[in-house]
């Protein structure tokens, strides 16, 4: 790390009492939505792809292929449409609750970008900021990259030590985010038992992103071991069980059908081990398991963008179509009340330095920290890079 390094800020109240919780009251600016960012138009399909591929030598047949994926809508993704959306849907939100502070959005990967944000965001005099990632989960692609986008837009206009970025946490057990997947989820799987469907023969896919093995070894705190899949794979399993609990609590039926945590959209050299099982491979094998409907839920996207539209609406209807099952891909938190309102119950509870006792987690793995831990979603591969709004290292 070079001195110009130095000044970017490590939640510093926090971090000093080594406090997983910020239980003082924090004085915010202004919110500072950050999205992955996605191309608008066929001219940016490509530059789009080689920023989210910048340094880490993913080959150019594999950026085609993912190409051909944004041309056939156009070469748009909803993606950037989905959070100003939800960055509209927000600040309602805020207004309403009478929390003054705007909602400011910037991407990783696509303009808006951070980086200008962030500088608008100073020039408008701005300099605290909560930070508020588009990613429920604890990986370094859903977690510390976002940190790290944090302070290089920090270093890059000159305003680290100037201006703060702290983070919302991670939100994937916010009863906000569970309740759209149990509504969605429990209507599919009631729909289908109304068709005459017995529950052994419905199967309930929880998709998510799939990730190399040796960042889901590093997701979340270092000193804490969540099993194989750290605790990236924790969180989704314990999310995916309480969702299933609850549609059992609220339809008043004997059972639920059976569940599986299931992996998509795995990129990369076939030599590096990624999370498994991928969706379409276990979509082929369920006919033989007694299985005639399954329901895909996404539940490790917040919107309908890209990976959801193709991977999910293309390629795992495809596969069930092909192994003969009916399929229903039930709906994304998007700009759902609970989701919206969950947010902003993050904000003000962060905002406020409330309790850990007061806060409101539908998993026992949570509350997630306010301040990402030493050595929090580590990734060996790309190397270290200075990071916000976490106790440092
Ligand atoms: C965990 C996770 C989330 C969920 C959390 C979150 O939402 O943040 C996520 C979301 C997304 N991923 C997206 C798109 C892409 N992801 C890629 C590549 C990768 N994703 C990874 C992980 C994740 N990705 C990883 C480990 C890679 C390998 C390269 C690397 O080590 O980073 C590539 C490169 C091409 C390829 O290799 O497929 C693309 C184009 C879009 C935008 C979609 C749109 O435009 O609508 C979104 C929301
Ligand atoms: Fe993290």
């Amino acid at each position: 790390m070079s001195a110009q390094h130095e000044p970017v800020p490590h939640a510093a109240e926090a971090s000093a009492a080594g406090d997983a919780h910020v239980t003082r009251p924090q004085e915010y600016d202004a919110i500072l939505l950050a999205g992955f960012g996605g191309p608008e138009g066929q001219e940016d399909v490509i530059p789009f792809l080689r920023n989210v591929t910048r340094g880490r030598g993913i080959p150019d047949e594999r950026l085609e292929e993912v190409a051909h994926h944004y041309r056939h809508f156009g070469g748009v993704s909803p993606i950037n449409e989905q959070n100003r959306r939800l960055r509209e849907a927000l600040e309602q939100e805020l207004r309403r609750r009478g929390v003054r502070q705007p909602v400011l959005w910037g991407n990783r990967n696509w303009a808006p970008y951070l980086e200008d944000t962030v500088r608008e965001a100073a020039d408008a005099g701005h300099t605290r900021l909560l930070g508020l990632a588009t990613s429920a989960y604890s990986s370094y692609s859903s977690c510390r990259q976002y940190r790290e986008d944090f302070a290089r837009a920090l270093i890059s206009t000159g305003l680290a030590g100037r201006v703060q970025i702290d983070k919302v946490r991670q939100f994937f057990d916010a009863p906000g985010f569970v309740e759209p997947f149990v509504e969605s989820v429990g209507t599919a799987v009631s729909e289908l038992r109304s068709q005459g469907l017995a529950d052994d023969e419905i199967r309930v896919l929880f998709c998510t992103h799939s990730i190399p093995v040796d960042d889901a070894e590093r997701s979340g705190p270092r000193d804490q071991d969540f099993g194989p899949g750290g605790a990236y794979a924790a969180q989704h399993q314990n999310v995916a069980a309480r969702v299933m609990e609850r549609i059992h609590q609220e339809h008043d039926e004997q059972n639920v059908p059976d569940w599986e945590v299931v992996y998509q959209s795995r990129s990369g050299p076939a030599s590096q081990p990624w999370l498994e099982p991928d969706v379409c491979d276990r979509i082929a094998e369920l006919p033989a398991e007694g299985v005639r409907a399954v329901v895909v839920s996404p539940l490790g996207f917040l919107s309908d963008h890209m990976e959801v539209m193709w991977d999910l609406d293309e390629e795992a209807m495809e596969a069930a179509q092909e192994a003969g099952l009916q399929a229903v891909r039930t709906a994304t938190p998007g700009v759902h009340p609970a989701f919206v309102s969950g947010l902003a119950d993050l904000i003000e509870e962060r905002m406020a330095g409330t309790e850990p006792n007061r806060r409101t987690a539908e998993t026992p793995l949570g509350p997630w920290f306010d301040v990402c831990r030493p050595g929090c979603c580590e990734n060996v591969r790309a190397g270290f890079k200075p990071a916000a709004a976490g106790v440092a290292p």
